[in-house]
């Protein structure tokens, strides 16, 4: 039987030195971390609950991977570098084989990230697994939910929509071959967070609003028009749907990559002028950047279509306490 001790030294407590932010790292009562002279922290929490975030009986490597990339994404919208993270814990039982992929999923995605597990809690109860990340970047250079000004291009990283699509799968609303199954299987479980091209984009003052995606496009860039008192026009036809979306009704389509949620993609705003560093930007990281609209001065989203069209699509981002 492990103990609640054994747990923590045996899965998440390295034996390695600490990093050079990392003046204490676990097993005193607080962490404590040294930011870099000069520059500021940016702190986030993202919790991932089971049967409302993942399925019961998700693979724990991938689930490892995805908390702590869903925390890693917010540091990417911000423009952060990323120091380290907390990590809380509910378990209903302390199974080996569970812990140690979970764990190790976890560290491969902490390791390529330089990012330090510093502390957490850990205690029996319904899986959850809720992460706090902390992160530094220069003072002035965070990429803003209320920094979007009248005139800027919309740009998205990556792709959108798969994720949705492998959860209409997983709820037999639509049926996928198996190497469809399998590829948005991985856009659901195993995001990547695009921190090289947050960064690029803070500390080369390309872009000026950004966040990330994760309750679907049109809920979230909603967020950064009400911050920066702007409205927008998207051209749903121009969203990169990802490769499997892209094979399905164009219906669907338009759907998922405009309000399918988990995509874990930057949606940012960045001056027309930049376009071209925009670009370079996305190849210099191996991301892919697309422009989708642009930021106007009438309030409101409006949707058009490829031809400029108005499209009436009622879509909603995901809200937790919203009865759909
Ligand atoms: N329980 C809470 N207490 C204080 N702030 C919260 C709480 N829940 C969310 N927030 C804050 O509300 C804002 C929106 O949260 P959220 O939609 O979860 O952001 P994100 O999509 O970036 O994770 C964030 O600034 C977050 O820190
Ligand atoms: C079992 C299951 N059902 C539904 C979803 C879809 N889903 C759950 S939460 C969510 C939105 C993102 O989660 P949230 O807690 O709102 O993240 P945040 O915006 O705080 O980063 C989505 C799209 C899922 N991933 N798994
Ligand atoms: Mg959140």
């Amino acid at each position: 039987m492990l103990s609640e001790f054994d747990l923590i030294k045996r899965y998440f407590q390295r034996d390695r030195a600490p990093g050079p932010n990392t003046a204490l790292g676990i097993g005193d009562d607080c962490a404590l971390l040294s930011p870099t002279p000069g520059k500021v922290l940016a702190i986030s929490s993202d919790m991932l609950v089971e049967d409302r975030h993942f399925f019961a009986g998700a693979d724990p490597y991938t689930l490892g991977h995805k908390c702590l990339a869903v925390n890693l994404s917010d540091l990417a919208a911000m423009g952060a570098r990323p120091l380290g993270f907390t990590l809380a814990l509910s378990l209903p039982a302390a199974e080996p084989d569970w812990l140690d992929a979970f764990s190790r999923g976890l560290f491969a995605l902490a390791d390529a990230h330089g990012c330090e597990l510093l502390g957490g809690d850990t205690t029996k109860g319904p899986l959850n697994v809720c992460i706090t990340i902390f992160g530094e970047l220069a003072p002035g250079q965070a990429l803003r939910r209320d920094a979007a000004r009248v005139g800027d291009d919309i740009w998205i990283s990556g792709t959108l929509g798969d994720a949705r699509l492998w959860l209409a799968a997983r709820r037999s609303e639509v049926a996928l071959d198996a190497a469809d199954h399998a590829a948005t299987g991985q856009r659901m479980h195993a995001p990547a967070p695009r921190i090289a091209l947050g960064r690029l984009l803070a500390e080369g003052n390309l872009a000026h609003a950004a966040l990330d995606i994760s309750d679907g496009l049109v809920g979230d860039l909603k967020h950064i028009l009400a911050a920066s008192r702007v409205g927008a026009v998207l051209d749903v036809d121009a969203l990169p749907a990802g490769p499997a979306l892209a094979r399905q009704p164009i219906g669907l389509r338009r759907r998922f990559a405009a309000a399918g949620g988990d995509d874990y993609e930057l949606c940012f705003t960045a001056p027309v002028a930049q376009r071209e560093a925009i670009q370079a930007a996305g190849a210099a990281c191996g991301t892919a950047v697309t422009r989708v609209g642009s930021i106007t001065s009438e309030p409101g989203l409006r949707l058009v279509d490829g031809d400029g069209a108005e499209l009436d699509l009622q879509l909603a981002g995901w809200d937790h306490f919203s009865p759909g």
